[in-house]
């Protein structure tokens, strides 16, 4: 579960107040997630989901964050709007944390995705992508190839004690990410962490996706690769082709990939793999004293890393231009 922050009853209720949603009926931890503190808020007018960000999320990028929610659900994308102060305002503080309400999206992300999810999630993805390319603000993705190197090196002199010799390995890999990482490719808004507990299905049908926290300005194929990794391993960590071909199918027919987006996918898929290797082993060494939390295991991004880096090409995944 993730709830770093607890929230006194009186805290909740005055902050609660600011808004035109009732008085709280009930507020529960939410047993989810490990960014930040989610609460699911029940109150006279109904449910709502009650942020805290934590850790990793800048004050200064929640408008971003919160703006793009508006601005895509405006754009008929499916996805939470926050709601607004009776000042309007959108951000509040409310234990000390930065703190927002955000809108209740129906539905129940998919614990074992098969090929139909794939498919869904690659037609939402372009569709997001699509949506994002009039939306004026911008934020650099503070997770990108060059921040790699400074976070890993926290974390070198215990790595080895998840795995034989990954200190070595993490630097060989930045070093060649480094010097081969594809620049020029067409970029815009992307999620960068749409993984399958931040996308809901409804059935088969995808019912919206949540989770915009690092949402940032970089590579569309990126963002691609990221839900490569996410949604196209099986359990035993063998990549599964077919559901591959289906997300890239799906992406594709709402926007179409360049040839330069296509070669690049086994590199950004290199990239995407050891950016989530390497914020996993930061947050495995430092779990908070206290906190409520289950942090992911580092060892699966590390497989997914290696299984990239035996592919010499997008056609050795099974996938055609
Ligand atoms: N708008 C929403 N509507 C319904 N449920 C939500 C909503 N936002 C969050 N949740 C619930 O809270 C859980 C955690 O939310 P979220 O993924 O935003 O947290 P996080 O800590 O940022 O997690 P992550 O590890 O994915 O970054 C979700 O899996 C979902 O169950
Ligand atoms: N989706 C991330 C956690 C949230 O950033 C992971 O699985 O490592």
């Amino acid at each position: 579960m993730a709830v770093y922050t607890d929230v006194s009853d009186e805290e909740l209720a005055a902050f609660v107040a600011q808004y035109d949603i009732g008085g709280v009926l009930a507020c529960k931890g939410i047993a989810e997630g490990v960014e930040n503190s989610n609460f699911l808020l029940h109150t006279q007018k109904g449910y709502f989901i009650l942020t805290l960000y934590e850790k990793r999320v800048e004050r200064s990028d929640l408008p971003f964050f919160l703006e793009l929610m508006k601005h895509l659900a405006a754009r008929g994308i499916s996805c939470p709007t926050p709601v607004a102060s009776r000042e309007g305002a959108m951000l509040g503080e409310l234990a000390g944390r930065p703190a927002a309400i955000i809108g209740f999206l129906d539905g129940m992300w998919v614990r074992r995705p098969k090929r139909v999810h794939c498919a869904a999630l690659g037609e939402a993805l372009a569709h997001f992508h699509l949506a994002g390319s009039d939306f004026t603000m911008c934020r650099p993705n503070a997770l990108s190839v060059e921040s790699w190197r400074p976070l890993a090196a926290g974390s070198l002199d215990e790595a080895d004690s998840i795995a034989e010799g990954l200190g070595a390995e993490l630097v060989a890999e930045l070093d060649h990410l480094e010097a081969h990482w594809p620049k020029g490719l067409p970029s815009g808004v992307i999620h960068a962490d749409l993984f399958p507990d931040n996308v809901f299905f409804i059935g088969d049908r995808l019912s919206g996706l949540i989770d915009f926290y690092f949402a940032c300005n970089d590579a569309f194929a990126y963002d691609v690769a990221i839900c490569l990794n996410a949604w196209c391993f099986e359990p035993d960590l063998s990549f599964n082709v077919t559901k591959a071909r289906a997300l890239l199918d799906g992406y594709t027919t709402v926007r179409p990939f360049t040839p330069a987006e296509f070669d690049s996918l086994p590199l950004l898929a290199r990239g995407a793999a050891l950016r989530f290797l390497l914020t996993r082993l930061h947050d495995w060494l430092r779990v908070p004293e206290g906190a409520l939390v289950t942090p992911k295991d580092p060892r699966e991004y590390l497989k997914k890393l290696r299984f990239h880096q035996s592919v010499g090409s997008s056609s050795d995944y099974g996938l055609d231009h």
